[in-house]
């Protein structure tokens, strides 16, 4: 059974922040993901920086930046897990892009991330044409393979959610990361098409912000995930653990008022 299906059982509602690995350093980022699980973070989705990160906003964009000039690199992305996994043992997915896990290699990325608790793989430019390649291993180490379903998917959401096995990304609209205060898609009825082809847990995210974004969506979905405006607030903050903490309190409550 999928750790990550786990999070969801008896219809509860999950709430999902976003941080940067590495931003701005490797200490910082393990107490910033310490502060999110007190605060009741159900998942934590760790970015993997990268040089070429072609769905992040802005926000996101200057978080990568900052952990490279703070000296990250894939390794260094594995040690703030492993010490994150000295005190906490909340479910943490990656967010990284395909390179990564292929110039690392496949078996050795997967392997690391069974071995030290990250739980799925959210991979934004991976086509699920190509999602073939990585599969045997995500499968062999029991990491799941995280689909992202935007507006656009279309006739393809049978074909891009067949092999998932913890929960499904929901992309509330086209572009990249970063606040909105409307969402393009007509989320009731994705919602309602997705549920006719997988049981998976759908969780939703890209532009939201605010706990009454968070509560409305909530009511339709599974889950909650939300980046940009977290890691504003670690870009504003010279000691970001508490606000972070803080404000995903305030998540966790809007989200949960949902179930
Ligand atoms: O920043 P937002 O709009 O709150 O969206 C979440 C997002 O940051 C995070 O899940 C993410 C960071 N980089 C991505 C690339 C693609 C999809 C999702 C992401």
């Amino acid at each position: 059974m999928s750790k990550l299906r786990d999070v969801f059982k008896n219809g509860h509602k999950a709430f999902i922040p976003f941080v940067t690995a590495g931003d701005p350093s490797a200490d910082s980022t393990v107490s910033q993901v310490l502060a999110l699980a007190a605060a009741g973070a159900d998942i934590v989705e760790l970015g993997v920086p990268f040089s070429d990160p072609i769905a992040d906003g802005p926000v996101i964009q200057a978080a990568g930046l900052r952990a490279f000039a703070g000296g990250i690199t894939v390794n260094g992305v594995f040690d703030i897990v492993a010490k994150i996994r000295e005190t906490s043992q909340v479910p943490l997915v990656f967010l990284t892009y395909a390179n990564i896990p292929f110039k690392y290699g496949y078996e050795k990325f997967t392997a690391r991330c069974e071995e030290l608790g990250v739980y799925g793989l959210v991979i934004p430019d991976l086509p699920a044409e190509e999602a073939g390649e990585i599969l045997p291993y995500t499968e062999k180490h029991h990491v799941d393979l995280i689909p992202l379903i935007s507006p656009a998917s279309g006739s393809r959401l049978e074909k891009l959610v067949q092999h998932a096995t913890g929960f499904i990304y929901i992309v509330s609209a086209l572009g990249v990361t970063g606040q909105r205060n409307d969402f393009a898609l007509n989320l009731p009825d994705l919602i309602a098409s997705l549920r006719k082809v997988t049981d998976a847990p759908l969780c939703i995210g890209f532009g939201v912000h605010t706990p009454e974004q968070a509560k409305t969506l909530a009511k339709e979905a599974d889950g909650v995930i939300v980046g940009s405006a977290i890691v504003q607030m670690v870009a504003d903050n010279a000691d970001p653990a508490p606000v972070i903490g803080k404000y995903t309190k305030e998540m966790v409550a809007a989200v949960e008022s949902a179930e």
